[in-house]
C-alpha cells in the first residue's frame, strides 16, 4: 500500500483537487466507474466542485458511475440527516450529463434488515468480487478518529464477514446506522481520505503519526493492494510532522 498526504491552505484549494482526482479517476476506469461517498461535510465540497470537473454533457458525464454510501444514518427520508438525501438534494442534479447507478438503503426496515439488504445490493454489482473493491472510496474522519459508521473500540471494528454492518448504538447522533466494513475499505483500489479544520489537527496526528496498540478506526484503513490518499487542509495538518506535499494552487 502506497500513502500520500497531501495539504492544501484551505476547503477552497482542496475541493477542486479533489474533484479533479475524481474526474481522473472515473475517466481512467475504462468502464464502469464504481465510487463510495461517505457524508458529513464532505457532500458540500463535493457539490460545490465536482460538477465543473467532469465532462460536459456530450462527455458520458457520469453514468458509467455506480455511486454507494460508505454510511448511512437510519432517519426517515427527507430527514436533514440523511447521507444519500443530502448527496440528491445537493450533488446528483448537478452531475452533468446522463446520471450515475445510485445504490440507496432501503428505508423502513430495522437497522440488521437494513444492513442485510444493502449487503445483497452490493454483492448484486459486485458480482464476481468475493468482497465488493471499490475502484474508489471517499472517506471522512471525525474529530475521535471514527470514519463511515466505524467508532472507536466498537465491536464492529472486529468484523470480518459482513461486508455491510448495523450499528445501533452510534455515539454521534443518529444512533441507528449502517456501514461499510473493515474488509470493503482495505479491498477498494483507492482511498481518499478528506479532512479539514483545526477540530480534526490533534487526531489526525494520531492516525498518520501514532503506532497506537489499539488503532483508531480511521488508521484501520489501509488499502491491501490500494492506494491510501489523505486530502487536509493547513487548519487539519496543523501538527502533522511526517512529510506531506503541499499545495499552494489551485
Ligand atoms: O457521521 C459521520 O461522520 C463522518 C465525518 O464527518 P465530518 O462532517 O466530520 O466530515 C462521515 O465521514 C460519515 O460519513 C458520517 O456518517
Amino acid at each position: 500500500m502506497s500513502r500520500r498526504v497531501s495539504v492544501f491552505p484551505s476547503p477552497q484549494e482542496l475541493g477542486p483537487a479533489l474533484a479533479q482526482l475524481v474526474a481522473q479517476r472515473a475517466a481512467g476506469s475504462g468502464g464502469r466507474f464504481s465510487l463510495g461517498l461517505s457524508g458529513g461535510s464532505l457532500v458540500a465540497l463535493l457539490a460545490r466542485d465536482l460538477p465543473a470537473a467532469l465532462p460536459g454533457p456530450g462527455g458520458g458525464g457520469a453514468e458509467p458511475w455506480l455511486v454507494a454510501f460508505c454510511d448511512e444514518r437510519l432517519v426517515p427520508p427527507g430527514h436533514p440527516e440523511s447521507t444519500s438525501g443530502a448527496y440528491e438534494a445537493q450533488l446528483l442534479p448537478r452531475l452533468p450529463g446522463p446520471k450515475p447507478r445510485v445504490l440507496t438503503v432501503t428505508p423502513g426496515l430495522s437497522p440488521h434488515a437494513a444492513a442485510a439488504d444493502y449487503a445483497a445490493k452490493l454483492r448484486e454489482a459486485f458480482q464476481g468480487d468475493g468482497v465488493p473493491a471499490f475502484d474508489l472510496l471517499i472517506l471522512g474522519v471525525g474529530p475521535d478518529g471514527h470514519t463511515c459508521s466505524l467508532f472507536p473500540d466498537h465491536p464492529l471494528l472486529k468484523e470480518e464477514e459482513k461486508i455491510v454492518a448495523a450499528i445501533t448504538d452510534s455515539p454521534k447522533p443518529p444512533p441507528e446506522r449502517i456501514t461499510l466494513t473493515l474488509p470493503v475499505l482495505n479491498a477498494a483500489r483507492a482511498v481518499v481520505f478528506v479532512a479539514t479544520g483545526e477540530g480534526k489537527a490533534a487526531v489526525l496526528k494520531r492516525i498518520l503519526e501514532g503506532a497506537e496498540e489499539n488503532p483508531l478506526p480511521a488508521a484501520r484503513v489501509q488499502p491491501h493492494a490500494g492506494q491510501l490518499h489523505w486530502f487536509l487542509d493547513e487548519a487539519a495538518a496543523a501538527e502533522l510532522t511526517v512529510p506531506f506535499e503541499k499545495h499552494s494552487v489551485l
